[in-house]
């Protein structure tokens, strides 16, 4: 199993981030961590801070000659913006935010509850997913996400191409290729208002079996949502059809399944055909070779220019919310950190499905537990079916 804690405030010095249980002898790719970085920092619509930060990685332990060493990996990243000591005491809570149930439960003023609430942290997390993203592609399983619909407006379906992916307005500032997206964020900004939106993440090449069918806690549906819900300003999380399977009847949901006889024999579905994946690639608290869908919604920005109602601290009497420096949309970043949450928790199951000390140990495992699966589907039914005629009783 990994794990990982992340410390540091929104403008204090540095962000920092402890990664435990990784494999050895994985080769961390900087350039891809630091691209990863990048898109976070990306998409129409951020705040005067993304022009501030530039977020490099700094690898401060757990690597020997570019190589981790199986020891806990600390990363760190340096805040431009690290301005803490000298920012002022909002006097007015923000609603949407941790303000005011912060202040009043940790008995502190709102700055010291806000600093650490605010998506800043996401920029640790997005560092420690994109260390996860180097284990995964050396084993083949690739984690993928887009903007699915941003202020209401359905975004244009992207294809599985990263380079396609990557040149969308959604990611970069280019206003020409999506026009309605850009005008709704423009008009959002000059309204003082801001906008939310639903994001899909796909992870393709997942072995069958990762999670667990037996516990509550290890479910990796369970621990999918549970990540995808703890990122700033998320509200919703659906695996597959989500809650659209509510209203349909159970024929329209159920994946039919299907088997192709002349399957390669490293395939990692075992020659087992889904038409359909209304499941998003996990039934039962375990993947099942499908690629895992995860949709998620994010909440427009709590803090709008035009300022919601609120009341001053001091007296009591009602007070616009404070309102600091703050993005119209993050819709496209909270993205990549869906991503990146995403590949920390596949990375993790997989460590724990394989018993992974090493990469080395990590391929080793997969390929003989593949093998002793092929053995066991060849074998157990033949050995275990039913006579046709028995008395074996069934359930009725
Ligand atoms: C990438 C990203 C950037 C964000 N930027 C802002 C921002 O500039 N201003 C703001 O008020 N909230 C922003 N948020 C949302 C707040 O962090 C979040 O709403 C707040 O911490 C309260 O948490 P909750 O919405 O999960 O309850 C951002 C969220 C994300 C994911
Ligand atoms: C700094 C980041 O996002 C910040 C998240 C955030 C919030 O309240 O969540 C508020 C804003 O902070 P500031 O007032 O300093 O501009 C965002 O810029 C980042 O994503 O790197």
């Amino acid at each position: 199993m990994l794990r990982y804690f992340t410390a540091g405030e929104s403008h204090g010095p540095s962000l920092t981030a402890i990664l435990e249980g990784f494999p050895a002898g994985v080769r961390l790719d900087v350039e891809l961590i630091n691209y990863e970085l990048k898109r976070r920092q990306g998409g129409y619509g951020r705040g005067k801070r993304q022009t501030l930060e530039t977020d490099l990685i700094h690898l401060e332990s757990g690597l020997y000659h570019g190589q981790t060493t199986g020891a806990p990996i600390a990363l760190r990243l340096i805040n431009n913006d690290a301005k803490l000591e000298r920012l002022k005491e909002p006097i007015a809570p923000r609603g949407g935010h941790v303000d005011l149930a912060g202040a009043i439960s940790r008995q502190t003023g709102i700055r010291q509850v806000l600093e650490r609430s605010s998506a800043r942290e996401t920029a640790a997390r997005v560092a420690v997913g994109a260390v996860c993203r180097c284990l995964l592609n050396a084993v083949g399983i690739d984690v993928f996400g887009y903007v699915r619909e941003l202020g209401g407006i359905e975004a244009p379906p992207i294809a599985w191409d990263r380079a396609i992916r990557d040149a969308s307005p959604v990611y970069t500032l280019n206003p020409e290729i999506d026009p309605s997206i850009v005008a709704a964020i423009d008009k959002a900004r000059q309204a003082g208002d801001t906008l939310g939106g639903v994001l899909e993440t796909i992870v393709t090449g997942c072995p069958i079996g990762l999670g667990s069918h037996a516990q509550h806690d290890r479910k990796l549906d369970a621990r999918l949502a549970a990540a995808v819900m703890s990122i700033q300003a998320i509200k919703g999380v659906e695996i597959g059809l989500g809650f659209e399977a509510a209203r349909r009847p159970g024929s329209q949901v159920m994946d039919p399944i299907e088997y192709q006889h002349d399957h390669d024999p490293n395939d990692r579905r075992f020659g087992f055909r889904r038409p359909t994946n209304h499941a998003g690639g996990i039934e039962g608290g375990l993947s099942n070779g499908e690629p895992i869908l995860i949709r998620a919604a994010k909440k427009p920005i709590s803090t709008m220019a035009k300022r919601g109602p609120s009341v001053n601290l001091a007296d009591k009497s009602p007070h616009p919310a404070t309102y600091e420096r703050s993005d119209v949309c993050a819709v496209p970043a909270a993205s990549v950190i869906v991503e990146n949450v995403v590949a920390f928790e596949i990375a993790s199951a997989l460590c724990e499905r394989y018993v992974a000390t090493s990469l080395e140990a990590l391929h080793a495992s997969m390929q003989v537990i593949h093998d002793l699966s092929r053995r066991h589907l060849e074998t157990y039914w033949r050995d275990h079916a039913p006579a046709p005629a028995s008395n074996t009783p069934t359930l009725s």
